[in-house]
């Protein structure tokens, strides 16, 4: 679809999406004119509000507050931000948010209430995790937190897209009351990051890792990084995985029920990029130590196959293969593992 700029602020936007997304800039441009420019300011919204969240040199004082009403400050035309620290990563959706302003105002009223709503739930949800001093040195309690902080910052994603979807009758109207589904399109996303981002948050002070999951394999998050714990951080890799892949039936089926070819490749691509990052991660010591990112010839070959539903079956099912065949038999999970590849291949 060619792209119509017409204001100085919707090209700014745009030039904020490309800075501060590699992946879902792409896909983004890709969307039928419908829907872009709505999902557009909804990607940028929230990552400006999960800006904030990252931000460890944000006080919780001021942090929390600010969380918590994000989605007041929609309401004006030229809120800015510049209270961030100078390295924070994409602060300058914050400096410049008087732009995403502009363009969100010109939006349908129905889709600015869709990101609206999304943004107050996000930012009340982030800002609950904040004050728990348990979660920012040893991850999230139990599965069931795991599960609600992933639901916070991605799930609600899932939802909001569902709703802009439907509303401009991409995507079948039963996704509204099966939200099930959209859960686990954002919920495979982040999980996956969550695994792949061992070294990169721990740095950062903070973990994400279910502390039921890992308590398993360590006295302390931070053991795995040590080689002589380094099976049982392999052990709890697996466990980590294992749990994404229960949300894999889910995407499959949220995908077959898009009908606009555009939306389908928007969101089918981040999920073949999930599923083929789950397979990098597994087994792989390289976690513990860096940013694990799959190669850029895998990528470029990830995005001409899911083109089409069989296209990305067939991606799950080589990733799938991959995974169960990397399996070690001393893995404490390696007969769940084979399971739950086993009963997904024949969903396949
Ligand atoms: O700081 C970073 O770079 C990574 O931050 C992660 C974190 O802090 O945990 C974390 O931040 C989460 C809070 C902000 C969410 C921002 C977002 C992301 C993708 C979007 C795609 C389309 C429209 C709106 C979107 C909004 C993050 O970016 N995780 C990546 C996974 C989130 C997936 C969201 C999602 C959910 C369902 C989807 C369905 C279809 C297509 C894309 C989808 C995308
Ligand atoms: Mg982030
Ligand atoms: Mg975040």
């Amino acid at each position: 679809y060619p792209l119509e700029i017409t204001s100085e602020s919707e090209r700014n936007c745009y030039a904020l999406l490309k800075k501060t997304s590699r992946s879902f800039a792409a896909v983004i441009m890709e969307l039928n004119p419908e829907l872009r420019n709505a999902i557009m300011l909804f990607y940028l919204v929230l990552r400006a509000l999960d800006t904030v969240e990252d931000d460890m040199t944000i006080d919780p004082e001021t942090k929390v507050p600010l969380l918590r009403t994000f989605d007041s400050k929609l309401l004006t035309k030229d809120w800015t931000f510049d209270g961030n620290g100078p390295n924070e990563k994409d602060r300058i959706v914050l400096v410049q948010f008087d732009q995403i302003l502009i363009e969100y105002h010109k939006l349908k009223p129905q889709y600015q209430d869709v990101i609206k709503d999304i943004t107050h739930k996000m930012g009340n949800g982030m800002a609950d995790y904040i004050n728990d001093k348990e979660f920012n040195l040893n991850g999230v309690a139990t599965i069931k937190d795991y599960d609600l902080y992933c639901h916070y910052v991605a799930g609600l994603v899932g939802e909001g897209l569902t709703k802009l979807s439907v509303a401009a009758e991409f995507g079948a109207p039963s996704l509204i009351k099966d939200m099930y589904l959209s859960e686990s399109m954002g919920l495979f996303l982040q999980k996956t990051n969550i695994i792949r981002d061992y070294k990169e948050d721990l740095d950062d002070g903070r973990s994400f890792w279910p502390k039921e999951i890992w308590g398993k394999y360590t006295p302390e998050l931070v053991n795995f990084s040590k080689p002589e714990n380094l099976k049982d951080g392999l052990d709890c890799i697996s466990d980590l995985v294992l749990n994404a892949l229960g949300h894999v039936r889910d995407v499959l089926v949220y995908l077959s029920l898009i009908y606009d070819n555009s939306t389908f490749n928007f969101c089918a691509i981040p999920q073949v990029m999930a599923i083929a990052t789950l397979a990098e991660v597994f087994n792989n010591p390289l976690v513990f130590k860096k940013n694990v990112k799959i190669r850029k010839g895998t990528t470029c070959k990830l995005i001409l196959n899911s083109r089409t539903y069989e296209g990305v079956l067939a991606i799950f099912s080589q990733y799938l293969r991959v995974i169960h065949h990397k399996c070690p038999v001393s893995d404490p999970n390696y007969l769940k593992i084979g399971i739950k590849c086993g009963e997904l291949e024949q969903f396949i």
